[in-house]
């Protein structure tokens, strides 16, 4: 391509930037006077099934350009997040350190204008929006390979909050050292989970029988790699790069759908988009065939169940379930109705996926 050819492109370009520019503006103008009369009926700014319609529209509209699902997904999201910043900027808090996965989860969902509060602890994620300082929290419930978080289900059963929205993430650690040669390295710094689900790539390059310090996170782990000669972390790409750690290996996990899904929490109720899913906690009586009675409903209301989990909560059984459709659905709302002395409602949210 001539010069001349290469300047005529970057003209158009520069032009379609000036029309986009006027067009965010515009909308962003739009989304002002929505906030206005949200701030007057006391509405939710977020309102996570009305963006998925959007996104559900568009991408169904967009037949043969350039731009794919995620593409479009991405550049919406972006745009969302600093849309309700413009309606009202508002904190999120979640589960630090900074660079920690949970803290990739609530970027991929709040943008980057959003103001970010890392808390150390689940039970603080929780605090930070019950006593109104955050108006969301972003804490993991499961990992595909580590299953339930307890301290979630324990805090999703003290507190009184929603879940408004869940948030899969691809969990990809990385092997980092300011060491060049795998041999000079002496221990490795991780968090507990992270040593289990790199166990493979640990054994093959004999760093199983080194020493393993286990740390409260990854971020930490990169931190301390850093500033200690022969050692090495298991961290995640962000927690590298965040303290300027050399990356050796990429993708060290062992399995490669490993995920991780993640609840963001905060006071309101969604209203229903069509495809939604609804997490409950139910205490039974402890007595033979209550259970079976129990999900046997859902079958004769024809609602599908997509998870069910036991867990202890001070020293009471209960079990965590999620399953297809809103709590206003007619079906969902008569197991209510029949249960609702055993049930803990959690939410119902957008449904990204069936399960991890
Ligand atoms: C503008 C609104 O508020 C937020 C921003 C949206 C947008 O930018 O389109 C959509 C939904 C809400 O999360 C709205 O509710 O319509």
């Amino acid at each position: 391509m001539t010069e001349q050819g290469l300047k005529e492109l970057r003209d158009k370009l520069d032009k379609i930037d000036n029309q986009l520019l006027e067009l965010i503006n515009e909308r962003m103008e739009l989304v002002h006077q929505v906030g206005v009369v949200k701030a007057q009926s006391g509405g939710a700014i977020y309102r996570p099934e009305r963006e998925k319609a959007i996104i559900n529209r568009l991408v169904s509209l967009n037949k043969g350009g350039r731009l794919n699902k995620k593409a479009i997904e991405a550049l919406f999201l972006e745009i969302f997040a600093i849309s309700r910043n413009i309606e009202l900027p508002e904190n999120i808090a979640y589960l630090g350190p900074e660079g920690s996965f949970t803290h990739q989860a609530a970027e991929a969902r709040f943008g980057a204008m959003s103001s970010y509060i890392s808390i150390g602890s689940i039970k603080g994620v929780f605090r930070e929006v019950s006593t109104k300082k955050a108006k969301f929290g972003v804490i993991p419930i499961e990992n595909s390979s580590n299953g339930i978080v307890s301290d979630t289900i324990n805090c999703l059963s003290s507190y009184n909050l929603k879940i408004i929205a869940e948030v899969i993430l691809d969990i990809h650690h990385t092997f980092a050292s300011t060491c060049d040669k795998v041999n000079d390295i002496k221990k490795i710094y991780s968090k507990d989970i992270a040593f289990d689900q790199c166990h493979n790539f640990l054994e093959n390059f004999g760093l199983d029988e080194i020493e393993h310090i286990p740390v409260e996170s990854t971020t930490k782990a990169a931190k301390l790699a850093l500033s200690e000669p022969n050692s090495a972390a298991i961290c995640s790409h962000v927690g590298a790069k965040l303290y300027n750690l050399p990356i050796l290996f990429e993708n060290i996990e062992d399995i490669d759908n490993n995920r991780t899904r993640f609840f963001i929490i905060s006071d309101f109720d969604n209203a229903p988009s069509g495809n939604d899913k609804t997490s409950i906690l139910v205490k039974l009586p402890n007595t033979p065939g209550t259970l079976v009675d129990f999900l046997t409903e859902f079958d004769q209301e024809g609602i599908n169940l997509t998870k069910i989990k036991s867990h202890i909560v001070e020293g009471v059984s209960i079990f965590f379930i999620d399953f297809d459709g809103h709590r206003n659905d007619e079906n969902i709302k008569k197991i209510f109705d029949k249960h609702g002395k055993n049930i803990k409602f959690l939410g119902s949210y957008v449904k990204e996926i069936d399960d991890i």
